[in-house]
């Protein structure tokens, strides 16, 4: 039976996370729970050093040192070993920082066809989605670009595409915007959340903006280490 459309994509129960600073020991996150369904684009709001960043890197299964459970498309992340825990990511994550980190020396389309290789798309198919998805983010004219041969915001854009461009069940962004100048940030940022809901993805983005976060489907927020 397919029980995708009921299942959230991740789901947090009792999520910890503590750093040693200084040899204090800082709790940042306190037992948050979380579930995102399936196509639900969900603001992580929060003041500065609340969290929100440590929290996406759980769900990105990007570091360890977290206590609780996180669940993604079904599986317990901490009960896999890393080899697993890279293909739940290949397999259901994407992921826009807020500075682009694209490849440098390639051009557009090849930052956004890059990540597909490596999750075994055929080359073709690879190339045709990079150039869907940069075309329906104006950036059909760019597709030979590198990143230091475009603006801020395009830089951007590119950016969002690499992060849908394996068709992820949950993009993951943290502040996607946060270094462009507001007008910018906002179209970009309309765009973004358009794409991601015309793929039918689910999305957990974090952002300091409580009127970007009001564009988004639900509004969480980070106090005290707990979601409220
Ligand atoms: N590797 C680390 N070692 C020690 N402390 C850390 C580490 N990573 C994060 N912290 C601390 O955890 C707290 C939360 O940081 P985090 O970056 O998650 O906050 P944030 O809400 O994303 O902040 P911002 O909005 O400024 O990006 C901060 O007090 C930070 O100093």
């Amino acid at each position: 039976m397919n029980r995708r459309g009921v299942e959230p994509v991740v789901e947090l129960k009792s999520l910890t996370r503590s750093f040693q600073q200084g040899g204090v020991k800082i709790d940042v996150l306190c037992g948050v729970d979380l579930a995102i369904m399936p196509g639900e684009i969900v603001a992580l709001l929060g003041p500065s050093g609340s969290g929100k960043s440590t929290l996406l890197q759980a769900v990105g299964l990007l570091e360890g040192g977290f206590g609780g459970e996180i669940v993604i498309g079904g599986q317990s992340a901490e009960k896999s070993d890393s080899r697993a825990r890279t293909v739940l990511r290949r397999e259901h994550l994407g992921f826009v920082y807020q500075f682009h980190h694209l490849l440098p020396d390639f051009d557009a389309r090849e930052n956004v066809i890059l990540p597909q290789l490596v999750a075994g798309t055929p080359r073709a198919e690879a190339e045709a989605r990079s150039e869907q998805l940069l075309t329906a983010l104006g950036l059909g004219h760019r597709l030979d670009h590198r990143p230091s041969q475009l603006s801020g915001g395009e830089q951007q854009r590119v950016a969002v595409a690499r992060g849908l461009a394996n068709k992820p069940d949950l993009v993951l962004a943290d502040e996607p915007t946060g270094n462009l100048d507001e007008k910018t940030s906002d179209k970009v940022l309309a765009e973004f959340l358009s794409l991601v809901r015309g793929e039918g993805s689910a999305a957990l983005i974090a952002t300091h903006n409580e009127r970007l976060a009001r564009k988004m489907d639900r509004v969480v927020r980070l106090h005290e280490g707990l979601l409220e």
